[in-house]
């Protein structure tokens, strides 16, 4: 192996411990009782381990999600077949500026390249969007997905799972509510039009894992992220009790979800986002895949009115999401000078 591109070397501070700690205190929440209404007290329970697990660690894994494993292996296979091929393949449904959905592997995080592969499509078809940035431009246009002609199974596979995963997402939003005092649906009719999106990473063995990133430290933007990772670890979630990195242990058939950006917001802080990053390992790959649970392009983030009050005023200053979601996608393709945009900006001090 030669010398590593100095654009994926993290500065001191960021790159990774030698010490692991592995899953200390991570919730593993059993959501049976959604599937069990006839007892009330399991399923009270459950809400407020929920509510209890969004607020001390903004983390957590779910097991008896309902969501079968077959989908997940058929997704799981069919991408492990796409990036096996070779890079003029892949290529061949390359992602751009233009064409937003696709295959990439050059995208930066906080500026230093990560050691990925990605493989992105949407979950609505077309998802609408803002054109531009600027505020005043009202254009929208029209994402479409770029689907592989190899292997053939890609696109069933990767419809199937997210019809399920988009279930299983709006029914831990009902959680979420219920564990925030709202009625179980008050979230539901931001995802109407919604532009939620899933991404498949595929992480390549790395020499340098001391140095390098598979995915650099951040916080999810959107409302919800629902992840599947494989048997190899390499997720890190940092602790908000001490700011430690804390290794995410793989827990066979279970999902990890994390509160993003938009819940802190509607939640007006009661359930933070927390930042996470990927290891890398020097002799063995990685895939994960995350469904990003995202609004309609024209919502207004902003703490919801029943959870403010005089005592708890609005720490936000609403943002339009789709305007949002554009300025941060830019800095996918190119190294910004400056930090790209963040929820702190629109925070009322
Ligand atoms: O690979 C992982 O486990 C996490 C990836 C991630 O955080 C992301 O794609 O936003
Ligand atoms: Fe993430």
């Amino acid at each position: 192996m030669g010398e590593i591109d100095p654009a994926f070397i993290q500065t001191p501070e960021h790159r990774p411990k030698l010490s692991i700690i592995e899953d200390e205190g991570i919730p593993v929440i059993d959501l049976s009782p959604l599937f069990d209404t006839s007892n009330k007290e399991p399923f009270e329970n459950l809400v407020k381990q929920i509510g209890n697990a969004c607020k001390e660690w903004g983390f957590f894994q779910v097991t008896n999600h309902g969501h079968p494993i077959e989908i997940r292996q058929k997704l799981e296979a069919a991408a492990r077949k796409f990036f096996a091929q070779s890079k003029e393949e892949k290529d061949k449904v390359r992602r751009d500026a233009v064409k937003v959905m696709g295959y990439y592997d050059s995208e930066h995080t906080k500026n230093i390249k990560d050691w990925k592969e990605v493989f992105d499509y949407t979950v609505e078809e077309p998802t609408i969007m803002p054109a531009s940035i600027d505020p005043h431009d009202k254009e929208l246009i029209h994402w479409y997905n770029q689907w592989p002609e190899y292997p053939p199974e890609f696109r069933e596979a990767f419809q199937d799972y997210s019809q399920h995963m988009e279930n299983l997402a709006l029914k831990l939003m009902e959680l979420i509510a219920l564990s925030l005092g709202l009625s179980p649906k008050r979230f539901h009719g931001f995802f109407k039009d919604q532009t939620s999106w899933i991404r498949l990473n595929y992480y390549p063995p790395c020499p340098s894992p001391d140095l390098v990133l598979g995915c650099g430290r951040h916080k999810d933007t959107g409302a919800l992220t629902v992840l599947a990772q494989d048997n190899v670890s390499g997720l890190e979630v940092r602790r908000k009790s001490d700011a430690e990195w804390i290794r995410v242990k793989p827990t066979p058939d279970a999902y990890i979800i994390n509160v993003g950006d938009i819940i802190q917001v509607w939640s007006n802080d009661a359930y933070e986002s927390v930042e996470h990053r990927v290891i890398l390992h020097p002799n063995q790959e990685r895939l994960s895949y995350p469904y990003f649970l995202k609004p309609a392009h024209y919502t207004n983030v902003q703490p919801l009115e029943e959870l403010i009050n005089e005592q708890n005023p609005p720490k936000y200053k609403p943002y339009n999401w789709g305007k949002f979601h554009i300025t941060r996608k830019r800095s996918n393709f190119m190294k910004l000078d400056v930090e790209n945009i963040q929820i702190y900006h629109f925070k009322i001090n």
